[in-house]
């Protein structure tokens, strides 16, 4: 199995989302996945690739291959749900993938949070790959308030430090509106998520200033020097950096699970997986807001548009999500050819 893939600026062809989830299923299941795992994950990524979100779609899955092989993860573990308390669920993810943890605690987390308004999922022993937002958007579509961090592997330097200990760190956050797809955003709390580093060295591109800095701490815009030895740096100073802290602290010391820095893959060559932990919040506005939430949620974006905002965060992926159910999803051929010899 190779691990060079896909060639970016290589030809493209379109293909359903259906088939495409179909497909990445086989390749799951092919190299070492249950099949429900496979179908929790294929779904997940091709979500990704259908919303243009490239950095965590078709691009992830040599490094989830080369993982599985390596024995960094197990991809048949069973989740443990374990209820907590009134508000608080908690899952021991087996070694294995955070979002079969998620889905396994779902139908408890949410009951949870309609009864008492609000509850906590902590995941810990787990695996997060992927974009975060998949994780909070189904939440907001079913008229709930959720927010989630996951922390990943240690890769940015703290402001005012001068070595690397947060990961990239998301934070994704979604919100029922009335008139509209729910609000989300996803971020990393580096300056660039690590996979727009890995894309960038692929095209032979440069970063934007103040992104990265090299092996010897030195402001850098090569992605080659921030992937071999050097380091990210948080979005916005100090902001990002606390955020990043926050999240360290929320999906790793809450949860049970590691810190960015705690865990070490040297002697799993391929893995690329952090094993870390992830935390989830849920709010049922319902119980919580005079009026509807859903009402006020669409005034805040009637204002937004009113004051000149063009660009909703979510709204580029709704446009490419629209563009792939209809036309198909734009994936490289090359990349599409790879995942038919991966699936047999
Ligand atoms: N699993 C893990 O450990 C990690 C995963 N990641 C993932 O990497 C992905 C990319 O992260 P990142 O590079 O920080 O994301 P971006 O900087 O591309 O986008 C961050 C958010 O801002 C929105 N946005 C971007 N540009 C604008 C704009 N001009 N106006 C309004 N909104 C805007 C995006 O919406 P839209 O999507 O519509 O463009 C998105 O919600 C995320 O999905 C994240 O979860 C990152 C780090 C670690
Ligand atoms: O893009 C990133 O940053 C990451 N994505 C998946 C997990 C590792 C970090």
């Amino acid at each position: 199995m190779s691990a060079q893939s896909p060639i970016v600026d290589s030809p493209h062809t379109l293909i359903g989302f259906t088939e495409l989830v179909a497909l990445l299923h086989r390749v799951f299941v092919q190299h070492g996945t249950s099949p429900e795992v496979a179908a929790i994950l294929a779904h997940n990524c091709a979500s990704a690739e259908r919303d243009g979100a490239h950095s965590h779609g078709i691009f992830r899955i040599p490094g989830y291959l080369s993982t599985l092989a390596s024995g960094w993860v197990d991809g048949k573990a069973i989740p443990v749900v374990t209820d907590v308390a009134s508000g608080f669920v908690r899952v021991d993810a087996g070694n294995g993938f955070a979002q079969p943890a998620l889905a396994a605690a779902r139908p408890l987390l949410v009951s949870k949070a309609r009864s008492a308004g609000i509850a906590l999922l902590a995941i810990h022993n787990s695996h997060h790959f992927a974009a975060l937002w998949p994780d909070v958007e189904p939440f907001a579509e079913e008229g709930l308030v959720a927010l989630s961090v996951v922390n990943s592997m240690t890769c940015v330097v703290p402001h005012g430090a001068d070595r690397p200990l947060f990961g990239t760190n998301p934070i994704a956050f979604a919100a029922p509106r009335a008139d509209g797809p729910p609000i989300v955003f996803d971020l990393a709390t580096s300056a660039i998520a690590h996979g727009d580093v890995q894309i960038a060295a692929r095209k032979g591109e440069r970063l934007p200033p103040g992104m990265g800095v090299d092996s010897l701490g030195q402001p850098t815009t090569d992605p080659k020097a921030v992937l071999e030895g050097g380091a990210l740096l948080p979005f916005g100073g100090h902001k990002g950096s606390a955020l990043s802290m926050m999240v360290e602290l929320l999906a790793a010391a809450l949860t049970g699970g590691h810190f960015s820095f705690e865990f070490n893959w040297a002697e799993h060559p391929g893995a690329r997986t952090p094993w870390t932990g992830q935390l989830l919040i849920v709010i049922d506005p319902s119980k919580t807001a005079g009026q509807s939430f859903a009402e006020r949620s669409q005034e805040l974006v009637r204002q937004m548009h009113a004051v000149g905002l063009r660009r909703l965060p979510g709204d580029r992926r709704h446009r490419t999500r629209a563009k792939s159910l209809g036309q198909g999803v734009e994936v490289e051929l090359q990349a599409l050819n790879q995942l038919r010899d991966w699936a047999n």
